[in-house]
């Protein structure tokens, strides 16, 4: 029982990111001795993430000399010694600057590291009857095999210096044939699961993760996975995927208002995202969701991120509730935005259609009737992909952000007319309308919509994101359309 007695709690950074070394208070008495060897609220105080252990396993070394690893295996690991000690040394193979960085050290029951997924495990027991402990984020399972990856412990490129010579050390037979570094396969990252890809967003997301060449993506749409379906989950091995960015929603306003379409808007917008956020405290993933401004009932002009619910129609009640499910997974970040326009049918395609009809002198349509007291801003969907990938990448605090274009807050007629003019000059053909008016003669259910949609935008900026101006936009895909 050589060790130090009494330490100070504490937590020591390595040359490998996120490797953290711990020295643990041990109090010994006549008895022998006793220690807190993983307490969750005290360590993660301290920076140890909350890594959600489901598994603890022991390995007993009967005699020193006993070498074991390299092993990357796709969880993290919390490793402490119960008896003996060992001689550690741990690579990262993970793809990216700090692959290959080696660190060495030995532990004794009064110290502790944690591993993150990815970074290479071995040690060598320096006394017979070496009990070595670890906890586990993940279940060890057979499908799970083909993504480990190993170095092999004598790469002399590793320069590490074995207490003991590895000729005279007990090892497995696998463990003397792994690959040198050089031919060692980074670990891949965690998946990352795009739901609703068929969608304006889900398209943004797709486009801006290839353009970046990011691994590890997966895009489904309804048809291949139904979040809102709870026996849908079933097929998926959930600790493999770090993240969900769900671009799915019901988004038909005024269908949600039918007897029809009720019942679906709240299977997709509530019921989904409460699945999909238990799912992801479950599993510690990091869970990015998409809110409108029709959670509020608009009688703000500016709306900030902790505004009260206030819906004022099926749509906005279904997204509200979906929030609120969603901020109860503890790795969450909501976007909420307004006036979404993209790949697909949207406002702006519409009345870049009818811009064309009314131009059109074999057309009988001559002037286009357009809202004009509901103000807002446009939200291009690059900017929402964009603003998505700079929470995740930056580990901005989790919560909800606004994001929309900045610049001006317009209604929708005076954007109408903006698209009309980029598309045939003919920006006096729209005709300003009161929203009553408008929908004064609807044959079908009309939602009601918040006169007041623009968002405060500043938390986003502080987190360092600031949306292009949604005018400049607006001009450039218009005319992008027009070249198609
Ligand atoms: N559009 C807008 O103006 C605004 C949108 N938002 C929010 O932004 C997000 C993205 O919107 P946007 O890209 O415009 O939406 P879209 O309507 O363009 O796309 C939504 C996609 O989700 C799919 N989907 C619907 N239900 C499910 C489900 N249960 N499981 C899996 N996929 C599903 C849809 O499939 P299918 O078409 O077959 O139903 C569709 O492909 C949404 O959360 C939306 O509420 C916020 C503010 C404004
Ligand atoms: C096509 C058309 C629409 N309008 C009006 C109707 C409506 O009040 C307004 C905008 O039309 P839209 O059909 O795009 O509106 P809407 O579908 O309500 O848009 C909303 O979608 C959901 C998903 C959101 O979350 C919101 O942020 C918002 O973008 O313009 C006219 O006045 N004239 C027209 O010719």
């Amino acid at each position: 029982m050589s060790f130090e007695f009494e330490k100070d709690l504490k937590v020591e950074e390595t040359n490998i990111p996120g490797l953290l070394v711990f020295d643990l208070p041990v109090h010994g008495d006549n008895r022998g001795w006793f220690k807190e060897n993983w307490q969750r609220a005290k360590m993660t105080a301290l920076g140890l993430p909350d890594f959600g252990p489901v598994q603890n396993n022991i390995s007993f070394n009967a005699t020193k000399g006993v070498t074991r690893g390299i092993h990357a295996e796709p969880w993290d690991k919390y490793i402490s010694i119960a008896a003996g000690e060992i001689f550690g040394a741990w690579v990262d193979l993970r793809p990216g600057e700090s692959f290959g960085q080696v660190y060495t050290t030995r532990l004794d029951p009064s110290k502790a590291i944690y591993v993150p997924r990815g970074v290479g495990n071995s040690f060598q027991a320096l006394q017979d009857g070496t009990v070595y402990t670890y906890l586990v984020n993940a279940h060890w399972s057979l499908e799970q095999k083909k993504t480990y990856t190993f170095v092999n412990l004598a790469d002399p490129e590793l320069g590490i210096e074995w207490p003991i010579p590895l000729e005279e050390s007990e090892r497995s037979e696998a463990d003397l044939h792994h690959p040198m570094l050089r031919d060692a396969k980074p670990m891949e990252p965690k998946r990352t699961l795009v739901t609703g890809c068929n969608g304006q967003l889900g398209r943004a997301v797709r486009a801006y993760a290839e353009a970046h060449g990011l691994r590890g993506f997966e895009y489904t749409d309804i048809d291949e996975f139904d979040f809102s379906d709870p026996t849908a989950y079933d097929k998926y091995d959930w600790s493999l995927y770090g993240t969900i960015i769900n671009a799915g929603a019901y988004t038909a306003v005024d269908r949600a208002e039918t007897a029809e379409g009720r019942p679906v808007a709240w299977k997709a917008n509530a019921q989904g995202p409460a699945l999909l956020a238990r799912v992801a405290k479950d599993h510690h993933i990091t869970l990015v969701h998409v809110s409108s401004d029709y959670v509020f009932d608009g009688t703000a002009d500016l709306h900030s991120e902790d505004e009260a619910f206030a819906p004022l129609g099926v749509y906005g009640q279904t997204k509200a509730a979906g929030d609120i499910a969603v901020a109860n997974a503890p790795e969450h970040y909501i976007l909420r935005s307004s006036w979404v326009i993209g790949e697909g049918r949207n406002f702006v395609k519409t009345m870049m259609m009818l811009s064309d009809r009314v131009a059109n002198p074999d057309d009988q349509l001559e002037q286009v009737t357009v809202v004009d007291d509901q103000y807002g801003r446009l939200t291009f969907t690059k900017d929402m992909a964009e603003a998505i990938f700079h929470l995740l990448d930056s580990h901005a605090p989790y919560g909800t952000y606004n994001l929309t274009g900045s610049g001006a807050v317009r209604n929708w007629a005076q954007i109408a007319s903006r698209v009309f003019e980029l598309t045939n000059g003919n920006g006096e053909k729209v005709k300003p309308i009161s929203t009553a008016e408008y929908f004064a003669n609807a044959k079908a259910p009309v939602s009601p919509r918040p006169e007041h949609s623009a968002l405060d935008l500043s938390k986003i900026k502080a987190a360092g994101y600031t949306p292009a101006d949604w005018e400049e936009t607006l001009e450039a895909y218009v005319n992008k359309e027009l070249g198609k």
